[in-house]
């Protein structure tokens, strides 16, 4: 990579301004799942380790510029204390003055977490003021937000204009090994697009179409493609506007020679939940009344055979609602694949793709667990992301 990397500075004695993600599920108060805390671990324990002093900050969830006493950061503070087996001091302010006496008061090898930033307006906004107030709590800059990197923030891109700004060990790994399957990537590469984001994954395709050989669809997009083929979806999800979209990327794809693979059978069901009566039938016979919930068992047998002949799969979204076990069929065969297929690179996409790998049991079965599922997929289409582009070139 061509930006500075925390491997590249002094730290020892001074005050560092370290964004992450911890932006993870939580229920009843309590953190879910933690992986993107224990992802963050290195880096922290490197800056302590070296003496510096060091300031966390992060999102949570998308507050829009207000507090929301559930996405205060307590319960991440106290996850990452058991973690790391120190005293994080939690402030509830985001900057200022109570902020800035818990970082003077710190020790070398210190530790304190803002406030969720996104209680900041100015956050989102990229706000010169915010990023400045940022700026001023420290002496340097490491971005390890992987996560967060195709945000441009205060926190992840504005505060890098005030003071030098380098990668963490988290945001260099997953550069350095998404770049490394992107640059050259082995053949066949195939990507497997799912889950519930329609709007925000349509875009997606469009570039994936000029770089794969195979593209699978599955999950609650797959139904806006369905729909564009001219079979009825019922009541499954459908976003009418992406119609002519979804027509356009078939044609590309016939035109540039990649595969699209779309459901064949879908599993159906009359109701969304653990007591819906389900049944499996073929695509084109979706009852009105009726919602697709995952892939048949036609359509699994297919998508795993791609990934059996494939020599790099990168996978971001569920092929189903695979909360409920009746509709996780689809998601488990996808996972059983990418883990059955040793010859093949395999990369989760963050997000939900990757609680269902854990959930499953298959995570240290695939080659990468990205932290980050937008920022992974804007990574693969070949965007820049703000939050790398702002760090300082070598
Ligand atoms: N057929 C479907 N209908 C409705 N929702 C679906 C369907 N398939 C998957 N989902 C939902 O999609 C959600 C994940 O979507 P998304 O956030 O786009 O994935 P990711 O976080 O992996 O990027 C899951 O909660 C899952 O239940
Ligand atoms: O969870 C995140 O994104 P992801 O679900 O795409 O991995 C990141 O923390 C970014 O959050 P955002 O999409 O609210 O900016």
């Amino acid at each position: 990579m061509n930006k500075k990397s925390i491997s590249d500075v002094e730290v020892k004695g001074k005050r560092v301004f370290c964004r992450v993600d911890f932006n993870v599920p939580m229920k009843d108060g309590e953190v879910t799942d933690d992986a993107r805390i224990r992802a963050a671990v290195p880096t922290i324990q490197l800056l302590t380790g070296k003496g510096a002093k060091v300031i966390l900050a992060s999102h949570l969830g998308r507050p829009k510029g207000e507090v929301v006493e559930e996405l205060r950061l307590n319960a991440v503070a106290k996850r990452l204390s058991e973690l790391l087996g120190k005293e994080v001091n939690k402030t509830d302010a985001v900057y200022g003055e109570e902020p800035k006496a818990a970082i003077d008061s710190l020790e070398e090898g210190g530790i304190v977490l803002l406030e969720n930033v996104r209680f900041e307006a100015g956050e989102e906004k990229n706000d010169g003021g915010l990023a400045k107030q940022f700026a001023d709590l420290a002496d340097l800059f490491v971005n390890d937000a992987f996560g967060a990197a195709h945000r441009a923030h205060a926190s992840t891109a504005g505060i890098a204009e005030h003071i030098p700004a380098v990668s963490g060990l988290l945001m260099e790994k997953e550069l350095d090994v998404l770049g490394k399957a992107m640059l050259s990537p082995e053949r066949p590469f195939t990507a497997i697009i799912g889950g519930a984001k329609v709007k925000d994954k349509i875009g997606v395709i469009d570039n994936l179409l000029d770089k794969v050989d195979n593209l699978i669809i599955g999950g609650g997009l797959a139904y806006t493609f369905v729909k564009a083929q001219g079979y009825e979806v019922g009541k499954s999800l459908l976003e009418e506007d992406k119609l002519d979209l979804a027509k356009q990327f078939m044609a590309k794809a016939e035109e540039k020679g990649v595969k699209f693979y779309m459901p064949v059978d879908v599993t159906v069901a009359d109701d969304f939940g653990e007591h819906a009566n389900t049944k499996v039938v073929p695509i084109e016979e979706i009852p009105a009344d009726w919602e697709a919930l995952d892939i048949g068992p036609k359509t699994i047998e297919t998508y795993k055979e791609v990934v059996k002949n494939s020599k790099l799969v990168i996978w971001n979204g569920p092929m189903g609602v695979f909360e409920i076990d009746k509709f996780a069929k689809g998601t488990i065969g996808v996972a059983e694949a990418l883990a059955e297929a040793e010859d093949t690179y395999t990369v989760i996409g963050g997000g939900d793709s990757a609680a269902a790998v854990e959930k499953f049991g298959f995570a240290d079965k695939m080659d990468h667990m990205s932290t980050g599922g937008g920022a992974s997929l804007e990574f693969i289409e070949g965007k820049e992301l703000p939050g790398v582009t702002a760090l300082n070139d070598k």
